[in-house]
């Protein structure tokens, strides 16, 4: 069974700079939901190329039957991990029932790390990324915190009420977010 810790929070609260810290020291192997459907886009042969950058650019969330697919796919390949950062995921109610329906029984979800911060700082930092993204725009970037407010915060809110949310606020520098990311792994691994 395949510890998995999902990681949420607004587009550039910094889930990705997070998590890449908790992979180097806690040995959780890091799956960006994203990174996954931008490798996917981007591979020769894909039928799913087209659909998913349009999702992409649209801030809309891809069906969760190719999303959990990459995502269990990926997990496969790392079969003695200590456990699973799924970054970014699940986004959307049909991201959780597919997700649910897929890998229930294959897998222990241990709690969700929530990262938050003021939406106004994570679309500087988004616009100040500098990595190319073709959704680090403002158009996009309005679509995608929409998405967010919409879809993605009520399935925090899921979880919240099943106990399983641990909040860390991701506006003060990464060290000190760090820090406090640290101790919820410490507590959540003393159990
Ligand atoms: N605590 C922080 N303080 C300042 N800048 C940060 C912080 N965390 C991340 N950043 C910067 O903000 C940008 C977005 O961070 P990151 O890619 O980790 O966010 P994300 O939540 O994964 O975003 P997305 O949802 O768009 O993938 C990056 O340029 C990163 O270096
Ligand atoms: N569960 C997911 C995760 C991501 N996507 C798509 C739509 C997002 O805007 C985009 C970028 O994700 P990020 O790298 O910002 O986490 O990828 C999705 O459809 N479903
Ligand atoms: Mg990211």
């Amino acid at each position: 069974m395949f510890n998995v810790v999902f990681v949420l929070g607004p587009p550039g609260s910094g889930k990705g700079t997070i998590c890449s810290k908790i992979q180097e020291n806690l040995g959780y192997v890091h799956l960006s939901a994203g990174d996954l459907l931008r490798a996917e886009r981007e591979r020769a042969g894909s039928q799913f190329g087209a659909l998913i950058e349009s999702h992409i650019k649209n801030g809309s969330i891809v069906p969760v039957e190719i999303t959990c697919s990459l995502l269990e796919n990926a997990m496969n390949l790392h079969k003695t991990a200590n456990g699973f950062l799924v970054d970014g995921f699940p986004r959307n109610a049909d991201n959780l029932s597919g997700w649910s329906r897929q890998m229930s029984g294959k897998v222990h979800e241990q709690f969700v790390l929530f990262l938050s911060c003021p939406v106004d700082i994570c679309i500087n930092r988004c616009l100040n990324r500098g990595e190319g993204r073709t959704d680090d725009n403002v158009d996009s970037l309005k679509k995608r915190v929409e998405t967010y407010n919409n879809q993605t915060f009520p399935i925090i809110e899921h979880f919240g009420k099943l106990n399983m949310v641990r909040e860390v606020d991701s506006e003060r520098p990464v060290e000190e977010v760090y820090e406090d990311v640290d101790k919820v792994f410490e507590a959540a691994n003393q159990k």
